[in-house]
């Protein structure tokens, strides 16, 4: 067990992630819990296992491109594997963002005028027909989550972010192009975890959990 009050989240604000979080345990937390923003996957399962955190959102797997690789990786090695207590669904519609400054020359120059397109790894592949007609010519950037992604965006004027319109909301960049994921229907399965106490029964999302991993490990060995 653990005394934190914490409930911890891939940040910063403007993740999809956060947009769970607050689906599952409400716009303000109740029963004087708080949420935290941390910079990885990797990071929030050691909060939760550590206690640092009493509970953890994670995206764990998404409708049109399948695992969060992060995400299954954690939920095989992490020993003992944290209770899966919750799970909610997330819409997953993806935004164009840049600063003024990148949009005013994407005006003046065409997309050629940007060079790097940042992102989260899962997102390259549920944008690829967008992807294919534009920008095909940038480096695409993986980091740690989309709305990362938007900081980066931010502060670089080559550069562009795909990313949750909420990330619009924190950070100083537009939008350039909505709703880019190719499928329409695009969800985000997100998972909530609490720490394993020791010989406590494993819950039917947990068997589910598990067989999921299972049958991916046939899909990949195959
Ligand atoms: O980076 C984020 O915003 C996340 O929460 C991870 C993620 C990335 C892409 C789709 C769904 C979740």
């Amino acid at each position: 067990m653990t005394n934190s009050k914490l409930i911890a989240y891939l940040g910063p604000p403007g993740t999809y992630s956060q947009r769970a979080v607050t689906q599952y345990f409400g716009k303000t937390p109740s029963g004087h819990y708080e949420y935290v923003p941390l910079n990885t996957i990797a990071d929030c399962f050691t909060a939760v296992q550590d206690g640092t955190a009493a509970y953890v959102v994670v995206p764990f797997s998404n409708s049109s491109n399948g695992p969060v690789k992060f995400t299954y990786d954690l939920l095989r090695t992490t020993e003992p594997r944290p209770s899966i207590i919750g799970e909610t669904q997330v819409k997953v519609e993806h935004y164009i963002l840049a600063a003024p400054a990148t949009l005013q020359r994407i005006e003046q120059g065409g997309e050629d005028a940007v060079r790097t397109v940042y992102s989260h790894p899962q997102v390259w592949g549920q944008c690829t027909q967008y992807l294919t007609s534009h920008f095909s010519n940038a480096a695409r950037i993986s980091v740690d989550s989309t709305a990362y992604a938007a900081t980066l965006a931010e502060k670089d004027e080559n550069a562009v972010a795909i990313a949750s319109i909420a990330a619009a909301d924190v950070f100083h960049v537009e939008v350039y192009a909505a709703e880019v994921q190719d499928n329409q229907d695009n969800y985000t399965r997100f998972l909530v975890l609490e720490r394993y106490v020791n010989g406590a029964e494993r819950t039917e999302l947990d068997q589910s959990v598990d067989m999921e991993l299972v049958r991916w490990d046939r899909v990949t060995a195959a």
